[in-house]
């Protein structure tokens, strides 16, 4: 997006622990693209990508909620590997940074308590004991408190934080294995959240959409955006976990079954728990992550909305794809799997 959207650019630097072929495809046009295969834990490989940079969009992170690493890890990469961007920015005189944070430094909270239609400056109590949003939040921390610090040069280095509610769209992995799980069991989903129950979710393109135009208009609205959070929004509807994800998943085959769930929630507390033991122990054998644990349980079960407009405020942001495009650009990375899957 930044290549097709971003008149500005000269070089495009993608850094990353894993380069996939898919990024010889972006060397074919008049921007040098410079793939960078390294580790943003190390503070040495991210200020040599850093260098020279006038804007780093730090997107790099451990999305783990399924205890697939261990919690020094998230750790290390959310935080550490944060601070690491950070003080690149400050040793080689990069003035502008964008950190893709997450509603999770919000919530849900461990008190379960819904978070309905709130925005940047809504009162909730962010209370979090999992891994992955304690580290979001640290990171997110660390960004907003480094707005002001001075870079190589003697200039304030400008940040913002940008938090997308749960991202949807192609290349979603928690999609694909939804989709997956439904083959496996006859083509059906078997409900276990109520539907009344709403998550927000945003398509990726708009996520997208958001970051590079917070990295164009930073320095321009640096007093005005620099040190502040946008919730990533759009026009996707509020459902459900379960019923959204039906939203692209019925179209390719997939049924949900029950209008309310078909187990107590007490038997799914007992089943999420029971989870965890058996990926307890099988782990020396092998990595059972399955999607139904006491964290993803609570999750999907605590309604988590947003509806702001302070990104359109402070730096004009309309989301460029609509829901149906969103829902429709979706359904045809599916479709796409399924002709994989068969
Ligand atoms: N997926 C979601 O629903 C949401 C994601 N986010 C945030 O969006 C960002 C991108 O996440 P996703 O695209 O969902 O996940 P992803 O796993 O597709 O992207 C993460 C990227 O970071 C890279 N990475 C991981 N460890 C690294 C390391 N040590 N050094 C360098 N690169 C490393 C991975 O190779 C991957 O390309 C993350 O910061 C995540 O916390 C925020 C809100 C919602
Ligand atoms: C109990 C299961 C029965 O179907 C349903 C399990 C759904 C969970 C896997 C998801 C429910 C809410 C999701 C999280 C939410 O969208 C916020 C997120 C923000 C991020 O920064 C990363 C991803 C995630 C934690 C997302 C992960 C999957 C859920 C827990």
């Amino acid at each position: 997006m930044l290549l097709q959207q971003e008149p500005q650019l000269r070089e495009l630097r993608i850094f990353d622990l894993h380069l996939g072929p898919w990024l010889e495809e972006l060397k074919t046009g008049p921007v040098q693209v410079t793939a960078i295969q390294g580790d943003v834990t190390q503070a040495h490989e991210v200020a040599a990508a850093v260098a020279g940079a006038h804007v780093v969009i730090h997107t790099a992170g451990l999305v783990d909620v399924f205890g697939k690493t261990s919690p020094e890890t998230i750790h290390e990469v959310n935080v550490q590997g944060t601070r690491n961007v950070i003080e690149a920015c400050v040793q080689t005189g990069t003035r502008f940074l964008v950190y893709t944070s997450s509603m999770e430094v919000v919530g849900p909270n461990i008190k379960g308590q819904p978070f309905y239609r709130g925005n940047e400056n809504t009162p909730y109590e962010a209370v979090h004991r999992h891994p992955y949003p304690c580290s979001k939040a640290l990171a997110e921390q660390l960004v907003l408190e480094a707005n002001g610090r001075k870079v190589l040069g003697g200039l304030p280095l400008v940040t913002c934080a940008l938090r997308p509610t749960g991202i949807y769209g192609e290349g979603h992995q928690i999609m694909r294995d939804f989709y997956h799980q439904g083959l496996r069991l006859g083509g059906r989903l078997f409900r276990a959240i109520p539907a009344s129950v709403e998550h927000g979710r945003v398509y990726v393109g708009n996520v997208a959409w958001m970051h590079v135009l917070v990295a164009r208009e930073l320095e321009h609205r640096a007093a005005l955006m620099g040190g502040q959070v946008y919730f990533c929004y759009d026009n996707s509807p509020y459902k459900s976990y379960e019923d959204f994800n039906m939203e692209f998943l019925g179209p390719c085959g997939l049924r949900l079954v029950g209008t309310r769930p078909l187990l107590p929630y007490w038997l799914l507390v007992f089943l999420a728990a029971l989870n965890v033991l058996l990926q307890w122990l099988l782990r020396p054998l092998l990595l059972y992550a399955p999607l139904l644990n006491p964290y993803t349980l609570a999750m999907a079960n605590t309604t988590f909305t947003v509806s702001t407009d302070k990104a359109r405020r402070h730096f004009g942001y309309e989301p460029p794809f609509s829901w149906e495009e969103s829902r429709t650009r979706t359904i045809r990375w599916v479709q796409a799997m399924e002709g994989s899957a068969q």
